[in-house]
Order: structure tokens, then C-alpha cells, then sequence
């Protein structure tokens, strides 16, 4: 038999990327998470979607969950006869925490997971690199794999990353209407000055020794000039919440793509704007997982 028999489930964090200054690059898993089921069916292919964009999502091949299936399937060389997947979202969609790749990272690990033997034959490494090409980018899809803070870098066609395990406490402030990360990507222009790339590098480097061991530098390694100011025309309310945050003290960035404001402290939630979610969350060790 080429499919396990009855469902399986996996639970994947929530994720945020970039971090201020490393654009791209940083990300981090978060302790929110969206769980999916999948079952193979005798045919067709059938949805139970609960919760976040439940209204709004396909129920259909086009659907994201189901794309990154199909494309692990054909790495796999196995097609299942029919499909059944439970989404029970709580990722908020268009938010910048990171809903798409929890979407494919999802449905890469179920579909290796419902071949037998699938592990022996598809590794993380191949997974990550397909999340990777899926979603466009890897500062997402490598936390929601493999949970913790993540450094991705792409050399040459294939994505690497390097996982580092951290502790933080996270605020994230999360407004009532979505931002495409298309559209956050759109308003970036093609060349920045050679300054700015140089002030973003060292802070970079700084946010990596910051999480590590020296909180107390938070708020410089978090500065960023290559991304925020040029898509704050798209969030004004995100970015006015960033100022205030930043004038106090309080290290704080736009999550991913925006417009969710992170920040790197917990009782900071009196400055939560009418309308908008704000959750005290911690740095999730774990990325997708298996639920037995
Ligand atoms: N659980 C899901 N099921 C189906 N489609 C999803 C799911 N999560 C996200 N999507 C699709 O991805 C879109 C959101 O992706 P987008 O990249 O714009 O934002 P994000 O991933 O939430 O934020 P960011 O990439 O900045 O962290 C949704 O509008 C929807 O089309
Ligand atoms: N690095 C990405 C994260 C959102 O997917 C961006 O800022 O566009």
C-alpha cells in the first residue's frame, strides 16, 4: 500500500519575519498555531475549513494548503485517489505572521507523512527548499518547519538555513484589515544606498548577538532602512504604533510583510489601538510537528 491508512494531523507555528533589519533573512516561530488533517479519500477532493479565512478561502485545487500538497506529491511520485483536509486556522491571513507558509508548510509535511516511507525518501532539507520555491522567499517557511529563530540565506538555487534556539518575550499587535505581501513587497524600491544596505547589515549582525545573550541591545539591533519606512503608506496606523513603541524604549518592528506590529516585551498591551488583537506571545522551539 503507497498511502498510510487514516488521517494525519500537523500543528505549525505562526511565524514572523525579518525582524527589523534583516529583510528576507531572520524570522521566527511563534507560539499561535493552525493545525491541518489530511485523509485520502477514494476520489475527489473535500474541505472542513473552521476559523480564519474561512469565508474568504478557495475550497479547490487552487486552494494554497492543497497546492503545496500537490507539488510534495509530485516530488514524491505518489498521487493519492481523493482528499479530505480539516483547516482549523487561527494564523490570521495578510497579517505578516507568516499564514501563507504555515499554509505550505502544512501541506508539504502532511503529504510526505501520508506516503509510506515518505520520510526515507523526501528529507527537511528537500521539503524546506520546495516550501521555499513555493512561498518565494525563506525567512517564513524555515521557522514554520523548524521552529526556533531562524538565519536564511539562498545560495545559488537552493535555500539554506541555520536555526538557533532563543528565548523572548513577543508582543504582537495585530490590525483588523490584511496588507497582501505582494502589495507590502510592491512599494520596495529596486536599489537602495549603499548606506542604508551597511546600517541594515550591522544591525543584523547585532539582532543575532541581541537574541542570543544581550537583550539590553534590542533596541538598536532593531533598527531597520531597507523595508519599513518605504511600506508605511499601506500601514500608517502600523507605523505610527511602531514610533510610539520605538520612542519609548521598546524594541519593535513590522512583522513580515505588515501590518502586525512585534514587540520584543510582554505588558506593553495599554498602547493596543481600538479594533486591533494584541496577544503576548513566547519564540516557539518547535516548527511543524506531527500531532499523534
Ligand atoms: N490557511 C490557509 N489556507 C488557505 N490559504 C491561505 C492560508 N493562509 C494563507 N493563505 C493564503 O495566503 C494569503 C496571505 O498570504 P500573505 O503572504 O499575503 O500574508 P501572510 O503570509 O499572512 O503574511 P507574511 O507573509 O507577511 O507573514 C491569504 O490571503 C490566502 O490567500
Ligand atoms: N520578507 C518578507 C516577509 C513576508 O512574507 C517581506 O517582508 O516581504
Amino acid at each position: 500500500m503507497t498511502f498510510v491508512d487514516g488521517p494525519v494531523t500537523v500543528r505549525v507555528p505562526a511565524t514572523s519575519a525579518n525582524l527589523g533589519p534583516g529583510f528576507d533573512s531572520l524570522g521566527m516561530a511563534l507560539t499561535w498555531y493552525d493545525e491541518v488533517t489530511a485523509e485520502v479519500t477514494e476520489s475527489g477532493l473535500t474541505f472542513d475549513i473552521e476559523g480564519e479565512g474561512a469565508d474568504e478561502v478557495p475550497r479547490d485545487e487552487t486552494h494554497l494548503l492543497y497546492r503545496a500538497m500537490a507539488a510534495a506529491f509530485d516530488l514524491l511520485a505518489e498521487h493519492p485517489s481523493g482528499l479530505h483536509l480539516t483547516c482549523r486556522n487561527t494564523i490570521p491571513h495578510g497579517r505578516g505572521l507568516g499564514s501563507s507558509a504555515a499554509a505550505i508548510v502544512a501541506g508539504v509535511v502532511l503529504a510526505r507523512a501520508l506516503v509510506d516511507g515518505g520520510e526515507d525518501r523526501v528529507d527537511d532539507r528537500t521539503l524546506f527548499g520546495l516550501a521555499t520555491d513555493l512561498e518565494g522567499h525563506p525567512d517564513n517557511v524555515a521557522p514554520a518547519l523548524f521552529g526556533g529563530f531562524t538565519i536564511s540565506w539562498v545560495d545559488g538555487a537552493a535555500p539554506e538555513t541555520l536555526r538557533l534556539d532563543v528565548d523572548a518575550d513577543v508582543t504582537v499587535f495585530v490590525p483588523p484589515e490584511a496588507v497582501a505581501t505582494s502589495v507590502a513587497r510592491g512599494l520596495l524600491p529596486a536599489q537602495v544606498p549603499h548606506g542604508d544596505a551597511s546600517f541594515n547589515a550591522g544591525r543584523a549582525a547585532l539582532l543575532v548577538a541581541a537574541l542570543t545573550g544581550a537583550p539590553e541591545r534590542l533596541i538598536s539591533a532593531t533598527e531597520d532602512r531597507l523595508h519599513q519606512t518605504y511600506r508605511a503608506e499601506a500601514m500608517p496606523e502600523s507605523y505610527k504604533l511602531l514610533r510610539q513603541l520605538r520612542v519609548e524604549g521598546v524594541p519593535a518592528v513590522v512583522s513580515g510583510a505588515g501590518p502586525t506590529v512585534l514587540a520584543f516585551a510582554h505588558g506593553v498591551g495599554d498602547r493596543t489601538p481600538d479594533g486591533w488583537v494584541e496577544r503576548e506571545l513566547r519564540v516557539s522551539s518547535q516548527g511543524a510537528a506531527l500531532v499523534p
